[in-house]
């Protein structure tokens, strides 16, 4: 998989080589590339922003720069194997299933904006020639699209066959098919008394039906209660 980054700050993305996205650097899982839009100007000042037709507060980012290096990362010609990703506060909701979705794909772009936005004709260019996905991480504003990539990129590759040690515990996780798209159980570890505080006597009777049912119960009990959006009738019939 090729991830490549196009910011005004790729500074940001020095990150990827820590932890885990590092190793799968190393591994060949991943190659990173992060690339400053700036390099696509041609002005003294290498100017990416101007102010907004029709008025407005703030500046908007000039669609040039970003066609010219569109043209030089990935070329001129459409091929919608290429997954270009615009995070966006007025994006569609960036899910596990979308994560789920994108780890199985050769190459994506991050295109992160700044100041108020890019220039919406980027995007329907885009649209135009790759596949394209603009995408909230949640109802908040950031103040530019990279923190969004950096987390929609660590939720995607860790999906990536090979990158986990064990995948089995992807399966065990909150939203995966495994939980039925159900958060994720209480988690506990030795000592089994902390502080007043004691493991669940159920996960130390060693009864692997008990104990199964319990995490289920509570996932579902955790869901109901924070996420009943997550919980439609009929999940809640069957649980
Ligand atoms: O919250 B976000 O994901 C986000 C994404 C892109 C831009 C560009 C300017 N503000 C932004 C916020």
């Amino acid at each position: 998989m090729r991830l490549d980054y196009l910011s005004i700050f790729p500074g940001y993305f020095d990150v990827l080589g820590i932890s885990l996205l590092g190793k799968a650097a190393v591994n060949g899982l991943v190659d990173v590339y992060a690339h400053d839009l700036r390099d696509w100007t041609h002005d003294r000042h290498r100017t990416v922003d101007d102010t907004p037709c029709g008025g407005g507060a703030g500046m908007v980012m000039k669609p040039d720069p970003w066609g010219e290096a569109f043209d030089e990362i990935i070329g001129t010609e459409p091929d919608p194997s290429v997954h270009v990703v615009f995070p966006s506060p007025s994006g569609e909701p960036f899910t596990q299933s979308v994560a789920h979705d994108l780890s199985s794909v050769e190459r994506i772009v991050f295109c992160c904006g700044r100041y108020e936005g890019i220039d919406h004709r980027v995007i329907d260019y885009a649209r135009s020639m790759w596949t394209v996905h603009e995408v909230s991480l949640g109802d908040y504003v950031l103040n530019g699209g990279e923190v969004a990539a950096l987390a929609i990129t660590e939720a995607v590759v860790r999906l990536v066959p090979g990158f986990m040690g064990n995948p089995q515990s992807l399966a065990e996780e909150s939203f995966s098919a495994g939980q039925d798209g159900l958060l994720e159980y209480p988690l506990f570890t030795r000592p089994v008394s902390w502080r007043g505080l004691d493991v669940p006597e159920v996960l130390m009777s060693g009864h692997h039906g008990r104990i199964a049912k319990w995490r289920r119960d509570e996932s579902i009990r955790l869901t109901r209660e924070r996420r009943p959006d997550l919980t439609d009738s009929d999940v809640s019939a069957r649980h």
